[in-house]
């Protein structure tokens, strides 16, 4: 039996993918840009073992043994996979270097999120990199980071993005068999340090439209959509690309704001529409505007973006995180113990929460943007920052036991 356990992280985009020209495949109708979050605070965890012993391909997910063959991306990923895998193990008993035929044999697959699953938190992009990402290193696959992620993205469009740390773009290609529909690297996640973010948990409860069913909707009957495909998209996506590499925060700030306005706009243009934000979600747009038209030197200190969920990502410079951890927790008051709140992962605040915020603010920010929310409006506050791609496990962190079973049921 062979034995391979990784981790792989969440990516955010700041320039969204939503709508796809090919279900099967999963090739987008525009490119996209992300940012890849730190595995310390969120990950998916993935064992996978091969052995000839087992008798079929058998799922575990958060301890819950799921139906394989009724995971069609997922078996698309193994089928992928094995086929690069069995095409090594022929050359190699051509070249009289015979491995051992793992293509052949039966897989067990446990997984597990250190967060809610199907959330709006990017479980898919983080569950499926996993998956590939250990796929390749159990098979020791030879083919780039690039390659790999047209697999993966196969299993969950922005999951492609996953299979790399720092800055990923996932450029849509043209081509009809997606060939040339992968992600790269634009920039490494020693890069742009300064940036961090702020994961703002509004709901952490399963989502009502999938991003699957709600894109192709989009795409059958948003009238903007196209504007936002054809034109708007690509400009954006070079915009993008020169903020992330120039470092430049008022730029990345005012697209990453736009995009994930207009992403939420074209839910809205969709017919039934389809709302992913909510009152919260709204409340936290209206004071990071206000923030940032009234800081001192008239630069925007940070940019919100939502996904398909209530949840916000604050992206914004160390600095100010500060500031913003004691903004938001003014506005959305938690009767949490402020620990359970807010972990204080890189001593921002030094345990203070709560700190009185305004004097540190500029005389011009109107306090009553918007009133103090209920409390628990915002459940947890995560603070997180730009870091690598996936990480081999050693055994010890198996999720798998000897026999193949998982070591934790739910
Ligand atoms: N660790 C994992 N391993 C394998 N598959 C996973 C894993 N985690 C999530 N998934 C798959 O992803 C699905 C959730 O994807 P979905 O797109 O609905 O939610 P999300 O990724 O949290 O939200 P979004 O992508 O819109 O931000 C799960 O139902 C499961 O099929
Ligand atoms: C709003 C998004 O998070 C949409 C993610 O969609 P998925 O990758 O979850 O969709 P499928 O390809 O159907 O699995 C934007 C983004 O991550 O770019």
């Amino acid at each position: 039996m062979r034995t391979v356990t990784c981790t792989a992280p969440v990516n955010i985009a700041v320039i969204k993918y939503w709508g796809k020209r090919d279900t099967e495949l999963i090739l987008p109708t525009n490119s996209s840009l992300s940012v890849t979050l730190s595995q310390d605070i969120l990950h998916s965890k993935t064992t996978i073992s091969a052995s000839k012993e087992f008798s079929n391909d058998r799922l575990w997910l958060n301890g819950v043994e799921e139906d394989i063959t009724k995971n069609k991306r997922m078996h698309n990923c193994f089928r992928e996979t094995r086929a690069i895998r069995e095409a090594m193990e022929k050359k190699a008993e051509a070249d009289g270097q015979p491995i051992e035929p793992l293509s052949t044999y039966p897989i067990h697959v446990c997984s597990e999120n250190n967060f809610p699953t199907a959330a709006g938190l990017a479980s898919s992009a983080s569950g499926l990199a996993a998956l590939v990402y250990t796929l390749s290193q159990l098979f020791e696959l030879t083919i780039s980071t690039s390659e790999l992620s047209r697999i993966a993205r196969q299993g969950s469009g922005s999951a492609c993005r996953s299979l790399f740390g720092g800055f990923v773009a996932w450029e849509m290609g043209e081509k009809e068999d997606g060939s040339d529909s992968y992600a790269e690297q634009i920039a490494p996640e020693t890069h742009w340090p300064d940036l961090q973010a702020l994961i703002c948990v509004v709901s952490d409860a399963k989502k009502g439209t999938s991003s699957t069913a709600g894109m192709q909707s989009t795409i059958k009957t948003s009238l903007l959509m196209n504007e936002r495909i054809n034109s708007i998209v690509p400009a954006r996506m070079e915009g993008m690309k020169k903020a992330v590499l120039q470092k430049d925060f008022q730029s990345f700030a005012e697209l990453t704001m736009r995009d994930s306005n207009q992403f939420h706009a074209v839910c809205l243009d969709t017919y039934p529409p389809i709302f992913y934000l909510n009152d919260t979600s709204r409340a936290i747009i209206q004071l990071i505007h206000e923030y940032n038209a009234t800081a001192p030197d008239g630069k925007m200190k940070a940019a919100y973006t939502y996904d398909a969920g209530p949840n916000a990502v604050i992206y914004a410079p160390k600095e100010n995180m500060a500031e913003i951890i004691q903004l938001i927790a003014h506005y959305f008051p938690s009767n949490k113990e402020p620990t359970e709140f807010f972990t204080d992962t890189y001593n921002t605040i030094n345990g203070k929460l709560g700190e009185d915020f305004l004097p540190k603010l500029h005389d011009n920010f109107n306090v009553d943007v918007i009133p103090v929310q209920p409390i628990g409006s915002i459940s947890r506050l995560l603070h997180t920052k730009v870091d690598d791609g996936p990480r081999v496990l050693n055994d010890t962190e198996s999720l798998l036991k000897e026999d193949g079973r998982p070591k934790r049921l739910a």
